[in-house]
């Protein structure tokens, strides 16, 4: 059956390297034809959903595939730790980075202020501003913070308050002078970024230098291959010191050649420019009202019916709106690959394993139902034990 290649003008599937997404799904619930989606030119992709219908799973499947085709740099954004089943594929490589580190000078210095939790007009605020702006490492900004250039009067209070937010900052651990750079992205296969033992602000410090990094990388021409940026729980980057490196791509990145693949459960959080930005939409179940809301003000003229009237209800149905071919399609999100790590633990699992305990004898021997139904078993066929 012939593929259909989503965000790809001709949908040609012999054009470049695709990912195959999953197939077409009829009324019925039946798969149709294949569905891919075109890797072979950037793009800017939203995977929306409530929780628990398969937004990370989809982000999964799509890294899977950047990881396999040539010419492509998958780079995963992982807060929640859930994408590390990707470095047990036997067909493509992914590494995965438990303490990502980034160079406390790839994040501007007027961020500064609002990245420690200050206002950059406040008298702490400043002060840390102009550490950054006049040093290039967070050693280097504590150092200055200590002793004040003699024009500055700052005072005490100041200093003190200045010296315990840069302290804060020290102790996330993600700030190193010999943090990733776009070419150790850039390898063949994936990059998994651990995130998930860090908070909002140091994992927004990695995703604005790993961001930045990569946009200006492709723009000096200093990396061949063609980023792809996954980033799930998207909202907390938009909301954060993160969002003007996020925009710069949405807004700019296909010039350079760089994609992002922004993964939210609250489409209503993210900036409008994620929405009018976004080439690929691929839309899971939603039912709170401001998210549905926030998806159908960029419902496309060519979706006669609207976004709200086609949701999908089950976990891995997807509707793919395509504004390359301006189409919208029900598709069935194919198996993950490699394991997917976002199962929720279940009561019920639990509740089983309780059972099992029960089972047990206070002295640990099985009480239950093995043992005794070998001894049934024996006793029905009249065998006679020794005593
Ligand atoms: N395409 C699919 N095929 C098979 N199972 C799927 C598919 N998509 C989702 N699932 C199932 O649904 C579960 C929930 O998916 P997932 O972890 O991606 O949810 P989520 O929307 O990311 O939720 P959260 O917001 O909690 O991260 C998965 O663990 C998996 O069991």
């Amino acid at each position: 059956m012939k593929t259909d290649v989503l965000g790809r003008r001709d949908g040609d599937a012999d054009a470049g390297p695709l990912a195959r997404l999953g197939h077409h799904r009829a009324r019925d619930g039946s798969d149709g034809a294949p569905v891919a989606l075109d890797l072979d030119r950037p793009h800017a992709a939203l995977v929306v959903g409530k929780r628990g219908y398969g937004k990370s799973y989809t982000l999964g499947v799509l890294a899977e595939e950047a990881a396999r085709a040539p010419g492509v740099a998958p780079v995963v954004v992982d807060p929640m730790g859930v994408f590390s089943g990707l470095t047990e594929s036997a067909t493509f490589a992914a590494e995965v980075i438990q303490h990502p580190t980034v160079r406390a000078d790839a994040i501007p210095p007027a961020a500064w202020p609002a990245l420690v939790g200050t206002d950059p007009d406040s008298p702490v605020g400043s002060t840390v501003w102009r550490a950054a702006s006049e040093t290039g490492t967070l050693s280097a900004m504590r150092a200055f913070v200590d002793v004040p250039p003699e024009d500055s009067r700052v005072g005490p209070e100041t200093t003190r308050a200045a010296q315990n937010r840069l302290r804060r900052a020290d102790s996330w651990g993600v700030f190193d002078p010999d943090g990733l750079d776009a070419s150790a992205l850039c390898g063949p296969g994936a990059t998994v970024l651990d995130c998930s033992a860090l908070d909002p602000a140091p994992t927004n410090a990695v995703v604005y230098a790993v961001a930045r990094s990569l946009y200006d990388a492709r723009v000096r021409g200093a990396v061949e291959r063609l980023p792809w940026l996954f980033l799930d729980e998207a909202h907390v980057f938009f909301d954060g010191v993160a969002a003007p490196a996020l925009r710069a791509i949405l807004t700019r990145g296909r010039a350079p050649g760089v994609s992002l693949v922004a993964a939210t459960q609250r489409p209503s959080a993210l900036p409008d420019v994620a929405l009018s930005q976004s080439d690929l939409r691929m839309v899971h179940r939603l039912t709170a009202g401001p998210d549905v809301r926030a998806l159908t003000a960029a419902d496309p003229t060519y979706l006669s019916a609207g976004v709200a009237t086609r949701l999908p209800t089950r976990p891995g149905d997807v509707l793919v709106v395509d504004d390359t071919a301006e189409a919208a399609y029900d598709v069935r999100v194919r198996t993950r690959g490699t394991p997917h790590g976002g199962e929720s633990p279940r009561a019920s699992a639990v509740a089983a394993d309780d059972t099992g305990d029960a089972d047990r004898s206070a002295d640990g021997r099985d009480t239950g139902d093995e043992a005794g139904d070998a001894a049934r078993t024996a006793d029905s066929a009249g065998t006679e034990t020794a005593e």
